[in-house]
């Protein structure tokens, strides 16, 4: 992605190009008394490789350009450049000729300039002044740069398949370090040393990922990048979802896969239409796929005559997927001969389409018999000479006799053959051309050569008739695409029972019987709760819990389901209501990165900052331990003065939900009381052997205890440490001055008591006698079991 913006007059004006797709899209022009905000969304939105700009921007703007390019990933890379190209390549007079200028891959070729100027004018808003002139600034750099041109000739334009608007508005943002803590995407390298790249670990794209193209995994990972607050566009994925999910329509959910799978990405293949040749598997894929494309549109109609509503993607498909279609499926079938060229791996002219084509190939088939019989009569004519011989052809020499030398002609040096011509000399063999060699060059010519450029002619023209096509076949690409993530949607809803949530513009969220998408695949038994902020049950949710209660799966899980909605796709819980959210923040841990320079506090404090100044009324903020970092006083206080801040704005408050150990918070009235505060806690009940068992189940409450100590002894920290450890947190809560603890002393102490303790394990109570023995033992175990 190449990105483009400029900021006049307090406007903002923005497009970018998609190399994948081959689109520019503009952006609505806004206007922006500080466009930084909002650059920055873009950028997050649209992870560009390259900023462009003028060098005669306001000085501000560049600067902050410059320092989001120096903003690293989560993996400590740096991916963004800044390009500054001269101003004048941004004047709007400028611009705008370079836009009208361009060669679209879907425009007509022998469109008039005014012609040219109302088709684009219908694309491009021309009066959008920001935007045209960030446009000419990005044309100006695609073509310096030539972006996506292979070793074509130097005429060769960046393709351009057409221009879209691009809006921001409906846009739900969440920063990269969310996407990492809630683990939506997760790249692992591959496992494979014969592979090169990434694979898709355990994330979210991964579980919902079942698309079978590579125009529909694209679609789909831009549907992640983007999630949206568009009821509309919403409404509409979902139905789909609803519908293709339905077992009554499995039979046509697995015919639409089923077709998917033969449907290749086609926009590649529309720049070599016109500037070069298609391999045969392009061309085989670019039938298949008009031909796959036709039989979804059949089934689409058949859907859409049927009484029950269907989705608007169905009426979509079924209008836009016509006639041309059924043009490029014939127009190539009737050229190419398909079965043979899949075999032979070469583009076969079907026979019957050139009468010249089909003699010349006749003639060929029969040139090897007729070149047998030929070397026969020659090697009876030159049999003084030669023992053996065969006629060949070689292309562009044409045909010849060949012969393997004879002795004394290797002896004498003496090649000569009566009345003909030494053509070549290579080693052990000789090519002469003879008179009956000349004749079959008269009769036959350059047989093959003349086939192949008959063929490239046909082939040619068939390119040619099918660029009026390219946007039929755009079309096909960016409807297959949706269709495969819908459906890629339904699937994963089926298996996994995800239920339809309904979408609301208020503020309110109630999930009932709520999973983990990711989690629940791991664990044997996964415990589902309920979610729900609004206005009975708190907006602002304190959650504490002993360690490992499920507390950071909880918080997770609410920042995913919601994620899930507002990209389209159903959600793992028995029944949802989602009031949309505009942005989502978390605080959670997740990779450090070395480079950055910061504490890890600062950096909590940035997450917490960003929220604090960002958040809005309909922002859901996730905070798992804020304050950890610093002493726990100074921690404590801050999380109650930023809880607090968010408390004071009443209904204009954000939905939060923050998991702490800091029991402090809530038993020590840190909090203001409040309605709109809750404080909820995660079920533990003390177990038979061990302590505790965790229920997994959310309830109203504060925990008392963190638990930590039985972890620590699960992890086997020393039974000693961790029961100082249990004795000091005791004599601190009771308010009571520590002893200092007497190492040496307790060392023997508890080295005598193992001693008892083993020779006691060693009395046998039935035998008497034995006892004697047992007094004598000297071995001492050091181990330590719990029952001791
Ligand atoms: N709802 C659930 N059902 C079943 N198992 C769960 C559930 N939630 C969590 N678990 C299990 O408990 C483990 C610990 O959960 P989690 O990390 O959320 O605990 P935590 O309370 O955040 O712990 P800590 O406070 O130490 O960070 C998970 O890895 C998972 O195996």
């Amino acid at each position: 992605v190449y990105l483009s913006v400029v900021w006049y007059s307090g406007k903002l004006g923005a497009a970018y190009y998609e190399s994948e797709s081959q689109i520019i899209y503009f952006l609505e022009a806004s206007v922006e008394s500080s466009p930084f905000e909002r650059v920055e969304r873009l950028i997050n939105e649209l992870l560009p490789t390259t900023i462009i700009t003028s060098a005669k921007q306001d000085p501000d703007f560049v600067e902050k350009l410059k320092i989001f390019a120096e903003k690293e990933t989560n993996s400590g890379e740096k991916t963004l450049e800044v390009e500054m190209l001269s101003s004048m390549e941004f004047r709007y007079d400028n611009s705008k000729r370079r836009i009208l200028l361009v060669n679209l891959l879907a425009m007509p070729d022998h469109y008039t300039e005014s012609e040219r100027a109302v088709y684009m004018s219908s694309l491009v808003q021309l009066d959008n002044h920001c935007s045209v002139r960030a446009a000419g600034g990005l044309l100006r750099f695609l073509d310096k740069n030539r972006v996506g041109v292979g070793l074509e000739s130097s005429e060769v334009q960046t393709p351009i398949a057409t221009f879209m608007n691009f809006t921001l508005k409906h846009a739900m943002s969440m920063d990269t370090a969310s996407y990492d803590a809630l683990q939506i995407f997760k790249q692992l390298r591959h496992p494979s040393a014969y592979k090169v790249g990434y694979k898709e670990g355990i994330s979210l794209f991964g579980i919902l990922n079942r698309t079978t193209t590579t125009v529909g995994r694209r679609m789909l990972k831009s549907w992640f990048f983007r999630p949206t607050t568009d009821l509309k566009v919403l409404t509409e994925r979902l139905d789909a979802v609803e519908y293709l999910a339905n077992p009554r329509h499995e039979e046509t959910l697995n015919s639409v896969k089923d077709c998917l799978k033969k449907v290749k990405t086609v926009s590649n293949m529309f720049v070599k239409l016109r500037t070069s040749k298609l391999s045969v598997s392009e061309w085989v894929g670019l039938w298949e796929t008009a031909q796959n494309a036709l039989r979804i549109a059949d089934l689409c109609r058949s859907a859409v005559l049927a009484p029950e509503a269907t989705p608007l993607i169905f009426s979509d498909i079924a209008r836009t997927f016509t006639q041309d279609l059924v043009s490029v499926v014939t127009v190539i079938g009737n050229i190419m001969d398909i079965p043979s060229s899949k075999t032979e791996g070469k583009f076969v002219v079907k026979s019957g389409v050139s009468e010249m084509l089909d003699d010349m190939k006749a003639t060929y088939a029969k040139l090897p018999a007729l070149l047998g019989q030929l070397a026969t009569k020659e090697l009876a004519k030159y049999s003084d000479y030669i023992s053996s011989c065969q006629v060949v052809y070689m292309r562009l020499v044409g045909y010849l006799l060949f012969i393997t030398k004879t002795d004394e002609m290797k002896s004498s040096g003496n090649l000569t053959l009566p009345g003909t011509e030494v053509v070549g000399d290579c080693q052990d063999t000789v090519y002469y051309k003879t008179p009956a060699t000349k004749v079959l060059d008269e009769n036959y010519g350059d047989i093959l050569e003349e086939i192949s450029d008959k063929e490239a002619s046909i082939i040619s023209d068939l390119q040619e008739t099918l660029t009026p096509y390219t946007q039929a076949l755009l079309d096909v690409m960016r409807f297959a695409a949706k269709l495969d993530c819908l459906a890629s949607f339904a699937s994963v809803a089926k298996d996994f029972n995800y239920t339809k949530p309904i979408l609301k513009t208020d503020r309110r969220i109630c999930v009932k019987g709520s999973r983990h998408p990711l989690q629940e695949h791991s664990v044997s038994l996964f415990v589902p709760n309920d979610v729900v902020f609004d206005h009975e049950s708190g907006i602002i949710k304190v959650l504490t819990g002993p360690n490992a209660s499920g507390k950071s799966v909880y918080i997770k899980q609410i920042g995913l389901i919601v994620f899930m909605a507002q990209i389209g796709s159903f959600v793992p819980a028995e029944s949802a209501e989602i009031g949309l959210v505009d942005k989502i923040y978390t605080r959670i841990k997740s990779k450090e990165s070395i480079s950055c320079g910061m504490s890890t506090f600062a950096k909590d404090l940035g997450q917490i900052s960003t929220a604090v100044n960002g958040a809005t009324s309909r922002s859901l903020i996730l905070i798992d331990e804020f304050g950890k970092g610093t002493a726990t006083v100074d921690g404590v206080s801050l999380l109650a003065s930023v809880l607090t801040h968010w408390l004071a704005k009443g209904d204009t408050s954000p939905r939060v939900i923050c998991a702490t150990h800091f029991h402090a918070v809530a038993r020590r009235n840190l909090l203001p009381t409040s309605p709109a505060l809750r404080f909820v806690t995660m079920e533990t009940i003390p177990g038979e052997r061990t302590e505790r068992v965790s229920l997994y189940q959310l309830k109203e409450g504060i925990s008392e205890q963190s638990y930590a100590c039985e972890i620590a002894l699960q992890v086997r920290i020393p039974p000693e440490v961790v029961s100082r450890g249990k004795e000091i947190s005791e004599l601190i809560r009771k308010n009571v001055p520590i002893r200092p603890y007497n190492r040496s002393s307790s060392i023997t102490y508890q080295i005598r008591c193992r001693q008892v303790a083993q020779e006691a394990r060693q009395v046998d109570l039935d035998n008497p006698a034995a006892e004697s023995d047992v007094s004598t033992s000297e071995e001492i175990q050091p181990t330590v079991s719990s029952d001791e």
